[in-house]
């Protein structure tokens, strides 16, 4: 794997605005998708603390504009087109938008169940398959071809109320699930010499289920043992991660979770951001 390590360490204090977050953290890694390389982000941190408000924030522009909440998914987008037309690119793009919840990985964009009632419709599932090559590919995961960022907005929105989500005593609307938002971008270039070149970049956005202190959520049965698997997937990310940065021998997969994490996050990646989420400081 060739991956650069960098390691930059930033903090943000209570001041600081989503604008600033995108701008410091995430936009320069946008800059390098751009040119061709596989980046991902990921907000890390205790449930309630503010990682899908982070990550997404709100999302429809007003008069043309991404409102002052808009998080790092709308920024990023808007920031890639911005760049594609003012260098007037010969490019295409494609999203998938997956979920994992208990091991389990569901695509978060397709639904093959046409039921009447929203309520009744099942999610598609996907499954991971061996590659021959020591690796897994991701069987079945749908890849969405977007041509302007409201497409993108829409499909995220959709994407998003469907990811599953409970009142905890922490969060009034916690995410129980890990999300993968991806962006494959192609642009096709000319050499002096008249050569085509594509350069193929992908962006990972990824928003981690929260870890959770289950004595003080107050969770119990049913919750307390899904709270229990994302804490123990955040720890095996962890571990991983780790051993992925240190060249370790052994790599612990052990959770389809970091199996996926380890073809579409970590194959072929070149900078990874991990937002570490700490202390809820906002108001309210
Ligand atoms: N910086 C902020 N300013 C204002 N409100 C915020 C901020 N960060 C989070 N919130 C609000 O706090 C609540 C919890 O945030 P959010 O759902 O993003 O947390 P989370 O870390 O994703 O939690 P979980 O891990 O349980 O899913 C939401 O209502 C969100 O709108």
């Amino acid at each position: 794997m060739d991956m650069r390590l960098l390691f930059l360490l930033q903090v943000f204090g209570p001041e600081a605005d989503q604008k600033s977050i995108y701008k410091n953290a995430v936009a320069p890694i946008v800059n390098d998708v751009l040119e061709g390389y596989n980046c991902t982000v990921f907000a890390f941190g205790q449930t309630g603390t503010g990682k899908t408000y982070t990550m997404e924030g709100e999302m429809r522009q007003k008069a043309g504009q991404l409102p002052d909440t808009a998080g790092v998914i709308p920024r990023a987008v808007c920031h890639i087109f911005k760049v594609l037309e003012a260098q007037n690119a010969d490019y295409s793009m494609k999203v998938s938008f997956l979920e994992l919840y208990n091991e389990e990985i569901s695509d978060l964009l397709a639904v093959e169940d046409r039921s009447r009632f929203a309520e009744d419709r099942q999610k598609k599932p996907i499954s991971l398959m061996e590659d021959g090559k020591g690796g897994v590919v991701i069987r079945g995961l749908e890849e969405i071809v977007v041509y302007s960022p409201s497409d993108i907005y829409s499909l995220l929105e959709c994407g998003s109320a469907r990811r599953r989500t409970a009142d905890t005593a922490l969060n009034k609307q916690s995410s129980r699930s890990h999300t993968v938002f991806s962006v494959n971008i192609n642009v096709k270039e000319t050499t002096i010499g008249n050569e085509e070149l594509m350069k193929c970049g992908r962006l990972n956005l990824v928003d981690l289920a929260g870890s959770e202190n289950i004595a003080r959520s107050g969770a119990t049965e049913g919750r307390a043992r899904e709270a229990g698997e994302i804490n123990k997937s955040l720890l095996t990310l962890g571990r991983v991660i780790t051993a992925l940065v240190e060249h370790s021998v052994h790599v612990p997969y052990r959770f389809d979770f970091c199996r996926v994490m380890s073809t579409s996050l970590f194959g072929r990646l070149n900078c990874m951001v991990v937002m570490h989420i700490h202390m809820k400081f906002y108001q309210g």
